[in-house]
């Protein structure tokens, strides 16, 4: 792979904060782009093919990213591959090991990759994906990650690297956790982070909201949680959740395109320029022309519901495709004037902070 086939492929013409994707064959990178930015399904992925050269992945939620995927042969020591290049302004390089296999060469190699990285972005944030976890037991996951943690730090110091930003998260496309790992790897890029998250902490202690999450509807990233603490099965239930608000306004959504003859509606086309990247599922395309149009957003999505369990779910769209999704007890329920009441700043808040983002 040349240079100019590296940087042919969109590096510097994305937006940024971008993500670098690496790590060796076979480990799972493609399946990890597939399955999170294009909606393939887990198994689908038994099918993919080798990656030969770079591809990027864009997403726009409430800041854009650029998702670039190098593939697992790329050598450093080539001359003709720019380090400098790659890596001076990307945010993170997310390296994926399949912990199913042997990993030793794996980390050999991501040894040799975080000098690169590092020296040429002292800051970038190195997140390692320990991959396939869904094929290791609870005993063997942990396992796994203390002994690559160990060895990646204590290489890391044996070269005198003491201040590596480094991260490493249990994955598998086959759960929740790729995205849950995701979405820590994207809030370090936010840099409204800090102010997100205490917009989420006030909106929770003012309307008796257990825990409340900004998802980016299309990925399911979640941008920002409040500081109450986070487990897995409520993010899952929270992720469901948004796939069955989204399957249901699909089946009630109303067609709001113009009649044939009729003028255009100014307000539709200036709502889908906010949304054109996050109107999947907001209306269904009941045209029955020969060319498929372009389908403007209806209303935003919401709905609220009530688990066995008594907890209530409510999920409304704010900004930018994403979705505020809360939970509360029953007993806030008769005071969900004043929860939508506040939610509404929460709103303004977001969209303030959007525009002067
Ligand atoms: N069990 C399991 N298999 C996975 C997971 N993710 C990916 N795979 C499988 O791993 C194999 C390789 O995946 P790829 O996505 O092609 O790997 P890659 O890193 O892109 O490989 P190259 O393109 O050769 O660099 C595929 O058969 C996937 O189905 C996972 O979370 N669990």
């Amino acid at each position: 792979m040349s240079a100019e086939e590296l940087h042919g492929h969109g590096f510097g013409a994305n937006p940024s904060p971008r993500i670098v994707m690496m790590g060796l064959r076979r480990g799972g990178k493609s399946s990890i782009c597939q399955v999170m930015f294009h909606n393939m399904q887990p198994l689908d992925t038994l099918y993919i093919e080798s990656t030969t050269a770079p591809t990027t992945s864009v997403f726009s939620s409430f800041i854009d990213f650029a998702v670039m995927e190098l593939p697992g042969q790329i050598n450093f020591t080539d001359a003709m591959i720019d380090a400098e290049r790659i890596f001076s302004s990307c945010g993170a390089l997310i390296y994926v090991i399949d912990s199913q296999d042997e990993y030793i060469n794996a980390l050999a190699n991501l040894h040799s990759i975080i000098i690169h990285a590092v020296n040429a972005n002292p800051t970038i944030n190195i997140e390692v994906f320990i991959h396939k976890v869904d094929g290791l037991s609870e005993d063997f996951r942990l396992d796994a990650q203390r002994d690559i943690t160990q060895r990646v730090t204590d290489e890391l110091l044996d070269d005198g690297l003491v201040n590596v930003s480094i991260s490493f998260h249990l994955t598998s496309i086959f759960d929740h956790s790729i995205y849950e790992a995701f979405s820590r790897v994207v809030q370090k890029l936010i840099p409204q982070l800090a102010t997100l998250e205490n917009l989420l902490n006030v909106l929770c202690q003012h309307s008796g909201i257990d825990k409340a999450f900004l998802f980016d509807i299309g990925s399911k990233i979640f941008v920002a949680t409040d500081s109450s603490p986070l487990d897995i099965p409520t993010y899952e239930i929270c992720t469901d959740f948004i796939d069955i608000t989204v399957d249901m306004n699909n089946l009630y959504a109303v067609d709001r395109r113009p009649k044939s003859g009729s003028r255009t509606d100014p307000n539709a086309n200036s709502n889908n320029n906010n949304n054109n990247n996050h109107n999947n599922g907001i209306a269904v395309n009941q045209n029955t022309t020969d060319r498929p149009e372009p389908i403007p957003p209806g209303r935003p999505i919401g709905s609220t519901s009530r688990l066995s369990n008594g907890v209530i779910l409510y999920l409304q769209q704010m900004v930018k495709g994403l979705a505020l999704v809360c939970l509360m007890r029953k007993e806030s329920m008769p005071k969900i004037a004043l929860v939508e009441y506040n939610i509404e700043f929460f709103r303004d808040a977001l969209e303030q902070l959007w525009l002067i983002g």
